[in-house]
């Protein structure tokens, strides 16, 4: 389970410190699904970016699972990146030197969980047996986020981090993509956070809340 509890999060700017995340209260259960909304510059990417490890609050605490992730050294939060979180972007974020299949298996290996089974399964549900030998620039967009997502998937993650994963697709591409991570994570123990614009989109997770005024408020249905 993810808790988020009472964090904030300034950038330092030249006009002085830019308060963003002012007091963000966040719970996800295993195997749920929540919607981030809120506007251009309401501070979305940099929650994410906090629960991936990849940036620090200021103060406030971010747990899951035996994880505490305030106070941990840049060691431990490399290793809770690596080993409990999947994380997939708009822009695939795909090694361009190794062929898909190794694109798949990169951070299962990585994290010592690779399982050939997981991955051809995932390779058949992602319907990407025919482009295992292929390279990433010899994808279509919407077969790179495939590919994407199977990389993120491989390790079984506890938490799956989207930041606006359909953002750079066309609306039947995105549709699909995002059938299919449903589709993968039904049934699983592995939650996940989605960062996106799209209602419709949001509508298709089990919760969706909005970012506003540095804080979290439950969205409310258009
Ligand atoms: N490294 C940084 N230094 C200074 N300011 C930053 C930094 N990163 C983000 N910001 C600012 O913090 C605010 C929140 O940015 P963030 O990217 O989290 O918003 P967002 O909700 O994800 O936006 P979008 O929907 O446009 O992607 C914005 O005003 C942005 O300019």
């Amino acid at each position: 389970m993810l808790e988020v509890r009472n964090v904030f999060k300034s950038y330092a700017t030249p006009q002085g410190p830019l308060p963003v995340l002012q007091g963000v209260d966040l719970t996800l259960l295993p195997g749920s699904s929540l919607a981030l909304m809120g506007e251009s510059g309401s501070g979305k990417s940099t929650l994410l970016h906090l629960v991936a490890g990849l940036d620090i609050a200021d103060r406030g605490s971010i747990r899951s699972g035996s994880y505490q992730l305030d106070g941990m050294s840049e060691h431990q939060l490399a290793h809770w990146r690596r080993t409990e979180i999947g994380l997939v972007f708009q822009q695939f974020n795909l090694i361009s030197s190794l062929s898909v299949d190794d694109n798949l298996a990169f951070q299962a290996r990585l994290c010592g969980r690779f399982d050939a089974g997981w991955q051809a399964h995932l390779v058949q549900r992602l319907g990407l047996s025919d482009l295992l030998r292929r390279y990433p620039e010899q994808l279509s967009g919407g077969q790179q986020q495939r590919v994407a997502l199977g990389r993120a998937l491989a390790s079984r993650p506890p938490l799956l981090l989207a930041d606006e994963p359909t953002g750079s697709l066309d609306e039947g591409t995105s549709d699909e993509v995002l059938q299919l991570l449903l589709e993968l994570l039904d049934g699983s123990p592995t939650s996940l956070l989605m960062v996106t614009h799209s209602q419709r989109v949001a509508a298709r997770l089990a919760h969706r809340v909005v970012l506003q005024g540095g804080r979290l408020a439950q969205a409310v249905q258009a």
